[in-house]
């Protein structure tokens, strides 16, 4: 059958469940909060929503006793995007009383109506020419305000030290001193000279009418990817991006705002499902979020199921997991066990605020990550690497 099948947690201190999970089923398709007449009630039955299952978790919280509820909805009610099917299964329901939306199923043939990544992890491991290890990604810092010449050093520092894949900080918009399309000309001109087959991910920002045609622009310049700031905009205009042809570069999902979703243990929408899933359907080729262990981290387990949700075999190609912020070289065997070789260890101040500077920081995440791959301990390497012995030194093993 075409449907969505979403899973909510509820919570309910006297554990009706089941006249709640009844309640959504019917108010979110053809009910109201009022009877309707039984004929009418006969001719819209193909419409109504159907609860599949209402699971009692056992775990006791401070809102009431919690379960999972399963509820299917047809997909007769929705049109084939990804803004009516959030408004159809969480719309209203988002704000009404404590409740989380946990997950949703698409049945395979409502699956086909979204892109996933145009590259993902293969196309981009083939794009930078780096395999077996997770790549290094390191985001711009202390540019606003700075000019060109301040950037090509650093993009030339990075490149030197090994990164992979440079992306700018998700704060820095159109300015004067580093316009969107000179910073492009300068990220392909290094890229090039340099020899190297890494990626500048430019950040595409703007109003949302003028995002392709600023994008194509990009490409007629030489962008080699784009950074995007997806829950600013909506998963649908990442889709939009994502599905043109004249934009044939893998985009970068920050997670910018998805927090004001997601954090609220019993509300919002779960990390895994905006962070992890919804955006590979929509067509991320990496997904940024927070790793457990740095300044700004995730629960584990939320952290953990993102990443799978963004690899698990599906019909879309995978989505590069990047577990971000506050990620300094001692991180690296902690990110690499959790993570593994498909992830991207990515960082701003853990590369820029290296004492060898930008090159340095590159080279100290290089040596860890080669370390971690071989088998060796980051202390050990760092008795043979000057670099990664320095950024231990000073940021620690994290252990
Ligand atoms: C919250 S995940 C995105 C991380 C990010 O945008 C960032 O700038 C991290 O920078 P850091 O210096 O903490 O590596
Ligand atoms: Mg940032």
């Amino acid at each position: 059958m075409s449907e969505v099948i979403a899973t909510y947690r509820l919570f309910d201190k006297g554990g009706q469940f089941e006249k709640k999970a009844e309640g959504i089923a019917l108010g979110l398709t053809i009910g109201s909060w009022t009877d309707l007449p039984h004929l009418e009630q006969e001719q819209l039955k193909k419409h109504k929503g159907r609860v599949i299952s209402i699971k009692e978790t056992g775990r006791e919280t401070t809102e009431g006793r919690e379960a999972d509820v399963t509820i299917a909805y047809p997909a007769a009610n929705f049109s084939t995007d990804l803004p009516a099917i959030l408004v159809t299964v969480f719309g209203k329901l988002s704000l009404d009383g404590v409740i989380r939306l946990m997950d949703l199923d698409f049945s395979s043939d409502l699956a086909r109506w979204f892109p996933g990544p145009k590259f993902g992890v293969q196309g981009i491991r083939e794009l930078t020419g780096a395999y077996d290890r997770p790549l290094v990604m390191s985001i711009f810092k202390g540019v606003i305000g700075r000019d060109l010449s301040y950037m090509e050093r650093q993009l030339r520092a990075q490149l030197n030290g090994g990164i992979d894949i440079i992306k700018d900080d998700e704060i820095l918009f159109e300015n004067k001193l580093t316009p969107f399309e000179e910073r492009l000309k300068l990220g392909k001109q290094v890229i090039v000279e340099s020899g190297k087959k890494a990626l500048y991910a430019v950040n595409l920002t703007g109003r949302t009418c003028d995002l392709k045609e600023k994008a194509r622009r990009g490409i007629e310049l030489g962008a080699t990817a784009y950074l995007f700031n997806v829950f600013a905009y909506g998963l649908d205009v990442l889709q939009e991006l994502a599905e043109d042809r004249d934009i044939p570069v893998p985009i970068m999902a920050h997670p910018a705002i998805s927090g004001a979703f997601t954090s609220a243990p019993h509300h919002g929408i779960s990390t895994e499902l905006m962070l992890g899933k919804l955006v590979r359907m929509a067509g991320a080729d990496f997904t940024l979020f927070p790793s457990p262990y740095g300044s700004v981290a995730l629960e584990r387990t939320a952290a953990l199921k993102t990443a799978e949700m963004a690899l698990e075999d599906s019909i879309y190609k995978q989505t590069f997991p990047v577990p971000s912020a506050g990620i300094h070289p001692g991180l690296v065997p902690v990110l690499y066990e959790d993570f593994g070789m498909n992830s991207i260890i990515n960082a701003g101040g853990g590369v820029h605020g290296h004492p060898n500077g930008a090159a340095g920081g590159g080279r100290a995440f290089r040596q860890a990550v080669d370390a971690v791959v071989s088998g060796w301990t980051i202390e050990e390497a760092a008795k043979q690497h000057e670099d990664l012995r320095v950024a231990l030194e000073l940021w620690g093993t994290g252990k």
